[in-house]
C-alpha cells in the first residue's frame, strides 16, 4: 500500500515508470532517488542537465573498495593538499588508468557485438551497419537535389514556359523519396539492433547478479543499502548506450562529417576547407575541455543521489522504527538535506550545460556565417549559383547534426564508461570463500562434526573464537549454550562456510570442510536461523524454498510436522497467503515454524536450530520440539541446538557451554549440574525466573 501510494506520488510528480521498468535489477532505490526522475527517454534524447549519470560513488565496506578504487584514489587526493605538480602527475596517472579501464570495457563489450558463437547477432549487427551506411549516403544526397531544384527553378518561367513539375518534378520527387528512405533506413536500423543491445544487457546483468549471489556474506553485510543497486542500475543503462554508440555514433558520425567536409572542399575549394577544419578543431577542443570541467558537478550530483537513495530506502525499510519514535520529521529532514545537495549540483550542471551549448553554438554559427558570406560572394562574382549557396547552407546544417551529436555522445559515452566500470569492477570483487582446486563432494558416513583449535574473528583485532576445540558426536542431539555474544551463531556460520577459520580446522566425518565442495557441504547442513529470512511471496513458496521440487502434498506434510498447517488453514488465503516483505505480515512464531517446515522439506543429514523456537509459546514450543525429536530419532540425524532457554535443551546428549570464545564446560545436564559451574549458574537464574513467572501466572 505504502509502495503503491509512493509510486503514485512519483507519477504525479511527472515520472513515467520507465525508470523502474528499465531493468529487473533496477531497485526500489531508483524510485526514491532524484536521478530516477530523469531516464524517461532514451539516453540519446535526454538532456544532460537531467541525466545525472555521473561517476560511480563508493559503496561502503572494505570488500567494496575494489569496486570503487578509482573514486577512492580521487577522494584521498582531495583530502590532503598536494603540490600542483604532484596533483598534475597524479591526475595524469589517473587519466591513463581511466583510459585503460575504458578500453578494457570497450573490448569486453565488443564481444557482445560480434559474438563468436552467435551468427544471428552478427547478422543483425551487419544488417544494422548496412542500413546505417545506406542512411548516411542517402542523407548526403539531399543537398544535391536541393541545389538542383533551386538552380533549375532559377529561370524566367514566363519566357521559357513550363510548370514546376516539368522543370523540377523528378528532382522534387527524388528529394522527398531520399529523405523518406534515409529516415526509414535509420528507424529500421534501430529496430534491428534493439535485440543485440537488450541481449547484452541481459547477459551482463545476469552475470553480475550471479556473481553478487556468490560473493561472501561479509561483502553483503557491509554494503550500503541503495548504493549497490544504484551502481548496477546505472551500469546496465550504460551498456545499451555504449553498444549503440560503438556501432552507430562515433565512427559513422565521423564518416558523415568527413563526407560533408570532403564535398565542401571538393566542390568549393580551399577557403571552405579551411573554415570547415578550423571549426571541427575548435568545436571538438571546446567540447572536450568543457566536458572535463563539468564532470565534477556530475560527481557531486551522483554522490547526493546515492545519499538520498540510501536515506530513503533505510527509512522505508525501518518504517516501523520511524513510527515507534515519531521521527518522520527527522527522516524527511535527512532526505531533504541530501536532496538539497542534489539540487545545488543539478543547478551547476544545468548552468554549465548552458555554457557548453552556447559555446558550441557560437563556434558553429560563426563558421556558418563565414561560409554563407563566402558562398554569397561567389554568387555575386558569378562563380557560384544560388543553388550552390543553398547547398552550402544545407551541407553546413547537415554538419551541425552529427557535430551536436558527437558533443552529447562524448559526454554520455564518458559517463556510461564510468558507470560501467563500477559494474565490471563489481564482477571483479573476489570471493574469498570458494571451492579449492581439488575440492571433492562431502562424503557423509555418520555425521560427526569436530572443531579443532579454531580461532576466528570478524575483525583481526577482535577474536571471537579462541583455540576452540569440541566434538559433536554423530547422530546425537547437542546443545551450544552460553552468554549472549560469546560466538554461538558464529560456530554455525563457520561450519556453513560463510567465513573461513583463521586458525585450526573444522571436520565433518574426518574431512576438512575447506577440502570439500561448497555445494555438497551446504546441501548436507540444514539451518533454522535466528532471524528467519522469508521472501515476499506466498506461504507455499516460502516452505517450498527448502526443496523446489516438492509437490503440494509434500509441502502440506512438512507444514503439519512443523505444527503450522492448522494455523495456515485459518488464513483466508491458506497456503497462498502473502507473507509480506521479510515476512512482516505474519507473526514471529509463524515465521519460525515456516522455517522449520522448510528444513523438513530439505531433509539434510546435519541440522542446526539457532534459537529456532524462541518466539513460540511454551505449549507450541513443546509440541514442535517433541516432533523435531521424533524426526531426529527416526532418522538418526546429528543436530545442534543453540538456545538461551535451557529448558528446551536440557535433554540433549551433550551440552557445550561457551564462554568468551572457548568451551567452559560440557556434558549432559546432570553432569553439568553436578559441576556447579557456569551452566548451573545459568540454569538457576532461569529457574528462579520461571518459578516467579509461574507463580505470577497462577495468581
Ligand atoms: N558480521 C559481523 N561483523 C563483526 N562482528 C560480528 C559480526 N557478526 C557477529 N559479530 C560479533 O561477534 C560476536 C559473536 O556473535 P554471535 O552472533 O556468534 O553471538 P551469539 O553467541 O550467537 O549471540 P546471541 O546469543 O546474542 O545470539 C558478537 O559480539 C557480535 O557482535
Amino acid at each position: 500500500m505504502l509502495m503503491h501510494s509512493l509510486s503514485r506520488a512519483v507519477h504525479r510528480r511527472g515520472l513515467t515508470s520507465l525508470s523502474l521498468r528499465a531493468h529487473p535489477l533496477v531497485s526500489l532505490t531508483s524510485l526514491y532517488s532524484p536521478a530516477a526522475r530523469v531516464f524517461t527517454t532514451s539516453p540519446l534524447h535526454r538532456k544532460d542537465a537531467h541525466g545525472q549519470r555521473s561517476r560511480p560513488q563508493p559503496l561502503s565496506g572494505s570488500s567494496t573498495a575494489a569496486v570503487t578504487n578509482t573514486t577512492t584514489t580521487t577522494t584521498t587526493t582531495a583530502a590532503k593538499p598536494a603540490p600542483p605538480d604532484a596533483l598534475l602527475a597524479e591526475q595524469l596517472v589517473t587519466n591513463k588508468e581511466q583510459r585503460k579501464a575504458d578500453w578494457a570495457i570497450m573490448k569486453e563489450m565488443s564481444q557482445y557485438l560480434w559474438p563468436k558463437d552467435n551468427l544471428g547477432t552478427r547478422a543483425r549487427v551487419g544488417l544494422s551497419v548496412g542500413l546505417l551506411v545506406g542512411a548516411k549516403l542517402l542523407n548526403v544526397q539531399v543537398p544535391f537535389y536541393f541545389k538542383n531544384i533551386v538552380d533549375s527553378m532559377n529561370i524566367d518561367f514566363l519566357a521559357v514556359g513550363g510548370t514546376a513539375w516539368t522543370v523540377a518534378g523528378s528532382m522534387i520527387v527524388a528529394y522527398g523519396l531520399t529523405r523518406i528512405s534515409a529516415t526509414l533506413f535509420q528507424e529500421l536500423r534501430n529496430a534491428v539492433f534493439a535485440s543485440v543491445a537488450q541481449k547484452a544487457i541481459r547477459k551482463v546483468a545476469c552475470g553480475v547478479y550471479e556473481h553478487l549471489l556468490k560473493l561472501d556474506l561479509g561483502f553483503h553485510l557491509s554494503r550500503q543499502t541503495g548504493g549497490l543497486t544504484r551502481a548496477i542500475d546505472r551500469g546496465t543503462k550504460g551498456i545499451s548506450f555504449l553498444l549503440t554508440s560503438m556501432v552507430f555514433h562515433v565512427l559513422p558520425t565521423a564518416l558523415e562529417i568527413s563526407l560533408v567536409c570532403g564535398i565542401l572542399t571538393y566542390q568549393y575549394g580551399a577557403k571552405f576547407a579551411l573554415i570547415t577544419s578550423t571549426t571541427m578543431v575548435a568545436y571538438t577542443a571546446f567540447t572536450i575541455l568543457t566536458t572535463s570541467w563539468r564532470t565534477k558537478f556530475r560527481k557531486q550530483a551522483n554522490a547526493a543521489d546515492n545519499r538520498a537513495a540510501t536515506v530513503a530506502v533505510d527509512s522505508l525499510i525501518n518504517y516501523e522504527a520511524v513510527k515507534y519514535f515519531n521521527n518522520e520529521k527527522y527522516e524527511v529532514a535527512r532526505y531533504d538535506k541530501a536532496l538539497q545537495s542534489y539540487e545545488k549540483a543539478s543547478i551547476k550542471i544545468a548552468t554549465s550545460l548552458a555554457f557548453l551549448n552556447s559555446g558550441q553554438n557560437i563556434i558553429f554559427s560563426s563558421a556558418l556565417t563565414a561560409m554563407m558570406y563566402l558562398a554569397a560572394n561567389g554568387v555575386a562574382t558569378g562563380q557560384l549559383t544560388v543553388g550552390d549557396l543553398v547547398m552550402v547552407n544545407q551541407l553546413v546544417f547537415q554538419l551541425s547534426v552529427p557535430l551536436n551529436f558527437l558533443g552529447s555522445v562524448y559526454r554520455e559515452l564518458r559517463q556510461s564508461l564510468l558507470d560501467m566500470e563500477t559494474l565490471f569492477n563489481l564482477q571483479k570483487v573476489n570471493v574469498t570463500v570458494k571451492d579449492n582446486k581439488n575440492a571433492k563432494p562431502l562424503s557423509l558416513s555418520t555425521g560427526e562434526i569436530r572443531f579443532e583449535n579454531v580461532t576466528f574473528g570478524y575483525r583481526p583485532d577482535r577474536p571471537i573464537l579462541k583455540n576452540l576445540t569440541f566434538t559433536i558426536p554423530a547422530g546425537k542431539k547437542v546443545a551450544i549454550v552460553g552468554p549472549s555474544g560469546c560466538g554461538k551463531s558464529t560456530i554455525l556460520r563457520l561450519l556453513f562456510r560463510f567465513y573461513d577459520v583463521q586458525e585450526g580446522r573444522i571436520l565433518i566425518d574426518g574431512q576438512d570442510i575447506r577440502d570439500v565442495s561448497l555445494e555438497s557441504l551446504r546441501k548436507a547442513i540444514g539451518v533454522v536461523p535466528q532471524d528467519t529470512p522469508l521472501f515476499n511471496n506466498t506461504i507455499e513458496h516460502n516452505i517450498k524454498y527448502g526443496n523446489m521440487e516438492a509437490s503440494p502434498e509434500e509441502v502440506i506434510e512438512a507444514a503439519k510436522r512443523a505444527h503450522i498447517h492448522d494455523t495456515i488453514g485459518q488464513f483466508p488465503d491458506g497456503y497462498q497467503t502473502m507473507v509480506g516483505e521479510r515476512g512482516m505480515m505474519i507473526s514471529g512464531g509463524e515465521k519460525q515454524r515456516l522455517a522449520v517446515s522448510r528444513l523438513i522439506l530439505k531433509d539434510p543429514p546435519l541440522l542446526f536450530f539457532d534459537e529456532a523456537t524462541s518466539a513460540l509459546d511454551t505449549h507450541t514450543e513443546q509440541a514442535l520440539l517433541s516432533h523435531i525429536n521424533s524426526i531426529l530419532k527416526e532418522k538418526r540425524r546429528t543436530s545442534v541446538f543453540i538456545a538461551h532457554r535451557l529448558r528446551t535443551i536440557y535433554d540433549c546428549d551433550v551440552i557445550i557451554v561457551l564462554r568468551e570464545g572457548n568451551v567452559a564446560e560440557s556434558g549432559t545436564h546432570e553432569v553439568l549440574m553436578n559441576q556447579a559451574g557456569l551452566y548451573t549458574e545459568l540454569w538457576s537464574a532461569q529457574e528462579t525466573l520461571f518459578t516467579e513467572e509461574d507463580v505470577k501466572s497462577e495468581a
